[in-house]
């Protein structure tokens, strides 16, 4: 059976922008045993974009995101209902592998979280896996890898030193170089610098407008700011559903619905 259902074509948003989507989300239910904590979720991610999730406080943000590259299914009491096509794939299919999933879609967390390895070995592990086994191979892409997480610079003289030497900053920039060096499509991106400093929160902004030029991002993130200054879409949820889906300066400067207004404008959350 083919497993290929054909979702993928250009469309328009509100702008009357041209986006190509990178998945296709189909009312989408997840429940956490009797807790339904997504509801009929329902829109579009677009290719080479940074897609922003807004929201308060369990709304729903992080279980959304881990539907993505389905790592909630590792938590043993959820069940799902509904579709996420990516590229063309119904990703729940039982044929479609989930490494193969996660291959192509990479994830950073909220907190740093390095291998307790050498600052190399972090970022030659996936590739490693993967069946690279040339030094020669290998150094290229650690090193491309780096550079493309704009950190290379910092840790060119220390790649035989342990990442947990590295400050949170460097921390974070080595994990998405880690990323990176599986050549993903799409970076998953959870509240990644919630745990950090202000100038490393900016390197990773910076970084993100870098980076979306060759990857498609989503960004969970609890501060607003950071959401009108680093993405072009913006989701914002609540208890479970996405009240407003658009642009992100049409959702920050005219939200079409009060409930949007109320929190962007600090109302609550
Ligand atoms: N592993 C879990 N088991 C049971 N319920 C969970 C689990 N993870 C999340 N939930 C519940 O699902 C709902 C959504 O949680 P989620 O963590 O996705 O929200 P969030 O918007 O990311 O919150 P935050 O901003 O505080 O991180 C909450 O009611 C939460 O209690």
């Amino acid at each position: 059976m083919d497993i290929t259902i054909n979702k993928q074509m250009v469309q328009k948003d509100k702008k009357n922008q041209e986006f190509t989507p990178v998945f296709n989300i189909n009312n989408l239910n997840l429940w956490y045993g009797q807790d339904h904590a997504l509801k009929d979720i329902k829109f579009d991610i677009p290719e080479k974009q940074v897609t922003a999730i807004i929201g308060p406080s369990g709304c729903g943000k992080s279980t959304f995101i881990k539907t993505l590259n389905r790592m909630v299914e590792m938590v043993p009491i959820v069940r799902m209902s509904g579709e996420i096509v990516y590229r063309d794939k119904n990703i729940f299919d039982p044929k479609y592998g989930v490494e193969e999933l996660r291959t192509q879609v990479g994830m950073v967390f909220q907190k740093p979280n390095p291998f307790p390895k050498s600052i190399y070995d972090n970022v030659a592990y996936g590739p490693r896996i993967h069946g690279i086994k040339n030094k020669k191979v290998l150094d290229e892409v650690v090193e491309k890898s780096l550079r493309g997480a704009a950190i290379w610079d910092e840790v060119k003289d220390r790649l035989n030193e342990n990442a947990y030497g590295l400050s949170g900053g460097q921390q974070q920039r080595l994990c998405i170089a880690r990323c990176l060096a599986i050549e993903p499509d799409v970076i998953l991106m959870d509240e990644p610098t919630s745990a950090l400093d202000p100038i490393s929160t900016l390197k990773v902004e910076e970084l993100v407008q870098e980076l979306k030029k060759d990857y498609s991002i989503v960004i969970v993130t609890h501060n607003m700011q950071q959401a009108a200054r680093i993405s072009d879409r913006t989701a914002f949820f609540l208890n479970g559903e996405v009240v407003e889906y658009t642009d992100t300066s049409t959702l920050f400067s005219n939200p079409s619905d009060k409930r949007t207004e109320d929190y962007i404008t600090g109302r609550f959350g």
